[in-house]
């Protein structure tokens, strides 16, 4: 799967109010139905309240799911129960939700989420049948304190139950929202870093585990991301929002 599929995933967080979201969805849909080719998987992640109205269009326009998908930003780790205001995987897949985004930087520092948490979270969207998207990186004081190896690796370490299958994005917390960017090397390096650490710790499934870049990614840069060695797509947030920018990032992706 690594060396071929690439993926595109558009996290609208809670920045898509209804009628642009279903517009947006619209757009991005005529634009996955006239790719001929699925080398280049496009995911995208409405907040909660539009993921129905959002799989009512991929599916009445009879898009094929290798093409375009729907994901979550979040899910809560239990089948059912007294959680308020939560969501379980298993509602999310009842109603056509294939993918899951978990232990995103936002939730772990404004709900205060923990390695732990999130590994039980990433448990449950297995059990679900759903594909985690895990979220690691490190903050702008732990770069500055030479601490990224260290905090991926506990972050890898606490998040993943043995033998994971699902995606992993590198998501820097200091360039989420920043419109700063890695350079090239220093991305580079991480992703090196990051796969070191996954042949480590997830031997037997490291091989297969695709690795996406997110942090203020954008259609004029985004070629480059794709080109370095080991990336395998990139997880895209203010400019998933814009369909032309969000089309102009999914065809930058290299096509087999
Ligand atoms: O958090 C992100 C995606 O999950 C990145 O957001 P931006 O692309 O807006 O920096």
């Amino acid at each position: 799967m690594r060396n071929t599929l690439k993926f595109v995933i558009g996290n609208w967080k809670m920045l898509s109010q209804q009628q642009h979201a279903l517009l947006l969805a619209r757009d991005l849909a005529s634009y996955c139905k006239k790719q001929s080719h699925h080398s280049v998987r496009t995911v995208i992640c409405p907040t909660f309240t539009q993921l129905v109205s959002v799989e009512k269009i991929i599916s009445e326009m009879q898009i094929a799911s290798d093409s375009l998908a729907l994901g979550a930003q979040d899910c809560y780790p239990a089948k059912e129960g007294a959680f308020t205001g939560d969501v379980s995987a298993t509602m999310l897949s009842d109603i056509g939700v294939r993918y899951v985004i978990i232990g995103h930087s936002e939730r772990r520092q404004k709900h205060h989420e923990s390695n732990e948490f999130i590994c039980e979270k990433v448990k449950s969207a297995l059990e679900a049948g759903l594909i985690p998207v895990i979220c690691i990186g490190e903050t702008l004081a732990e770069r500055q304190e030479g601490k990224t190896a260290q905090i991926l690796e506990e972050q890898i370490l606490g998040s993943l139950p043995q033998n994971f299958s699902g995606i992993i994005a590198y998501e820097p917390v200091w360039a989420i929202g920043t419109g700063i960017t890695p350079t090239m090397d220093e991305l580079q390096e991480n992703i090196s870093i990051i796969r070191t650490l996954l042949e480590k710790h997830q031997p037997k499934t490291a091989s297969q585990t695709p690795l996406l870049y997110g942090g203020s990614v954008k259609s004029d840069q985004s070629a480059d991301i794709f080109s370095i060695n080991g990336v395998d797509g990139v997880l895209v947030g203010g400019a998933s929002l814009k369909a032309d920018e969000f089309i102009k990032i999914i065809q930058s992706a290299p096509k087999d």
